[in-house]
């Protein structure tokens, strides 16, 4: 493949030395198609890569491919032949793993004939049973442990039966059960699935890095689990959230498997259940803050770039409010990362209200909107609101003049008794005297457009939102609090409330609504998931590393125009579910144009086809062969019977 052999300016040094024989012969055999990167620099004492010691901004060349291979414990590699694991390893090996779909003549050259049920059966019908066998489970916790079981069997079928399924299976790895699992996570886990460091690594946390069986890991989403969805702290037991959001990578976007890596920081917590809690799995002790905490994330992020290359992308979910916006601003533009609660929201959400622009016939300046919250979510909406406003043509403080916030303290007001305002929220803090309530904000203002992201479930009463629809043609409303009991209405209460007029998205899914004409509306699922796959994958295959959040308002403009006229006369301000692996290739097209156009991009020669580039390095959910290719050796002797 022609982009393969390209050069990136960054590092992408793979680590050999927990290679076996097997992924040294296939990468021999890879070699032969690419080539060989040059030397990297060598530590003196380790005689390994120097990666770490790069510099950030200095020109490094490296063969680039997100087809590099690997074998590593629970990975999925290719599925290809050129690996020399047993064929009881290969069974177990949930990257190479086919089950029942191995053939018999791989079988036999394997020397697992016999230990499989006698029947071949192809992928379809493995789907079909994975569709079976979850049905028969009515608890949305066992199905998720379902799903689990079923990625530590066989990726190839998970990622097929999800990315074939997303809108039934997508609640279960994702929200809102996620985030029952994860309050269970004593209880569901299984297998090792993603690195924990905890606060007792501190000075080793390069070698937990090395402990993990990939070498090629191109993208990580890190928590330290103190603001899980909006169930706040739960510890290290909010593994299950970088585990979901990376099944999603490849699910919605392609990116594979073995190229991400779920990692917990565990510094303890503070929720005294989850201390008391017998089965809690993590640190026993209280959250550690300040300069240790500060340290190890320090450690953490040089880690990475030394393991895993500069271009390693790693995304942070689920921090709590205050590091969540200090780690940004210290990381940006410095290393390959984004902040998915404040960035990635903010995208989904602005693309939200530029599709609702169609509905309502307005300008985002025309709208009067306001946030019941100011957190990540809401101030990272308001920001990327700002700039879009600003795009319009409208100036910077009238835009901002137009957003109000609302916290646990009531209106964002200057002077405020309390005090204690942000640098953040102090930007739309409003000269006027304090209002306490909602209700009251939402009297005072009439606001056009309601965003909650507060985690306070039903905080949008029927009386606020019949306000909402006697002050507007069309109001619009965002319940984007997760999971789905923080939501701040239901669907249908919007609807009801409204006369049905009510233009609604919520960050966990609701149910069809039936109106009483007859017409269904398919409420939206204003979920950060529709942006940061698409968003990830642009950052790979452009090599970008400062993302700015340029590449985000492109991203919500990018998922806006992708809406058409019949989701939107359904009532949806996104696209289908069932179309997100569309919507992640075209985000990531818009990514990687983008970073080429403002000559971020390191990855070279730039490709001559995004798109064909983009789908070329993406991952295959149909298995590959698992015998050796057949093939004329000497070319004029007899063909070579592997059997
Ligand atoms: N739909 C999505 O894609 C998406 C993305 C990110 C976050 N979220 C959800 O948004 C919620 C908040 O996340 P966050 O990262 O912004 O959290 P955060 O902790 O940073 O912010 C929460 C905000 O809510 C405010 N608040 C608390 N109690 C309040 C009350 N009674 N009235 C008004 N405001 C109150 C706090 O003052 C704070 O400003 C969570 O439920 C999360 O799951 C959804
Ligand atoms: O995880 C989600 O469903 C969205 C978001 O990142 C959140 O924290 O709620
Ligand atoms: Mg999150």
């Amino acid at each position: 493949m022609e982009y393969l052999n390209r050069k990136v300016k960054s590092n992408g040094q793979i680590d050999t030395r927990q290679m076996n024989g097997a992924s040294n012969a296939r990468k021999k055999l890879s070699e032969t198609a690419m080539s060989p990167a040059p030397p990297a620099p060598r530590d003196k004492n380790t005689n390994q890569p120097e990666v770490g010691k790069q510099s950030l901004s200095g020109s490094r060349t490296c063969t680039y491919s997100m087809e590099r291979d690997r074998i590593g414990v629970w990975g999925s590699g290719d599925g290809q032949s050129n690996s020399k694991l047993s064929g009881l390893d290969r069974l177990k090996h949930p990257g190479l793993n086919k089950g029942m779909a191995f053939s018999i003549e791989e079988r036999q050259a394997m020397g697992i004939h016999g230990l499989l049920p006698p029947r071949v059966k192809t992928q379809e019908e493995q789907v079909q049973l994975c569709k079976l066998s979850i049905e028969r489970y009515e608890d949305p916790l066992n199905k998720y442990i379902y799903l689990m079981g079923l990625l530590d069997r066989n990726e190839h079928l998970f990622y097929r039966f999800v990315g074939e399924n997303v809108s039934q299976m997508m609640p279960i790895v994702y929200t809102p059960t996620v985030g029952l699992a994860c309050q269970k996570y004593g209880l569901v886990y299984r297998r090792p699935r993603g690195l924990f460091i905890t606060i007792n690594d501190k000075g080793y946390v390069y070698d937990i890095l090395k402990n993990w069986p990939e070498t090629d890991v191109r993208a990580i989403v890190v928590t330290d689990g103190e603001r899980i969805l909006g169930l706040g702290d739960l510890g290290a037991c909010g593994m299950g959230i970088p585990v979901g959001k990376l099944a999603l990578y490849t699910a919605l976007a392609g990116i594979k498997p073995h190229q991400c890596l779920p990692i917990t920081i565990d510094v303890g917590t503070n929720n005294q259940t989850m201390l008391d809690d017998p089965l809690y799995i993590g640190l026993r002790q209280r959250r550690v803050r300040g300069p240790q905490y500060d340290e190890l994330i320090q450690e953490f992020m040089e880690a990475v770039v030394k393991r895993f290359g500069q271009n390693c992308l790693v995304q942070f979910e689920d921090f709590g409010n205050a590091n969540a916006f200090r780690l940004l601003e210290k990381y940006r533009g410095k290393y390959c990362t984004f902040n998915d609660d404040i960035q990635g929201t903010a995208a989904v959400a602005v693309a939200g209200l530029l599709a609702s622009l169609r509905l309502t016939g307005k300008r985002l300046s025309d709208n009067v909107i306001v946030f019941q919250g100011a957190g990540e979510a809401s101030l990272g909406i308001a920001e990327l609101c700002v700039m879009a406003m600003k795009a319009e043509g409208t100036p910077e403080q009238e835009a901002r003049g137009r957003i109000y916030m609302v916290d646990s303290k009531g209106l964002i007001v200057k002077n405020r008794p309390e005090g204690g305002l942000n640098e953040h929220k102090e930007k739309f803090a409003k000269d006027c005297p304090p209002i306490r309530t909602l209700a009251e904000v939402v009297d005072t203002v009439k606001p056009s457009v309601l965003i909650g992201a507060a985690a306070i479930g039903g905080a949008f009463s029927p009386s606020i939102l019949r306000a909402m629809g006697a002050n507007n043609e069309r109001p619009v409303v965002f319940a984007l609090s997760n999971p789905t009991s923080k939501a701040e209405c239901t669907a249908e209460e919007a609807y009801v409330n409204t006369d049905e007029r009510a233009i609604f998205a919520s960050g966990s899914p609701f149910p069809d609504y039936r109106t009483k004409d007859g017409r269904v509306l398919r409420p939206g699922q204003g979920n950060n998931a529709y942006i940061f796959p698409g968003l990830a994958l642009g950052i790979l295959c452009a090599g970008l590393v400062d993302v700015s959040d340029d590449f985000m308002l492109l991203a919500a403009e990018a998922l806006a125009e992708i809406v058409s006229q019949e989701d939107l006369d359904q009532g949806s301000l996104y696209p289908p579910l069932e179309h997100i692996q569309e919507c992640s290739v075209k985000i990531a097209k818009k990514i990687v144009e983008h970073a080429y156009a403002t000559g971020k991009a390191s990855v070279q020669p730039p490709p001559l086809n995004t798109e064909s580039f983009i789908r070329s390095q993406m991952y295959d959910v149909r298995y590959g062969r698992a015998l050796p290719p057949v093939y004329d050796w000497p070319h004029d002797a007899p063909k070579v019977n592997v059997l």
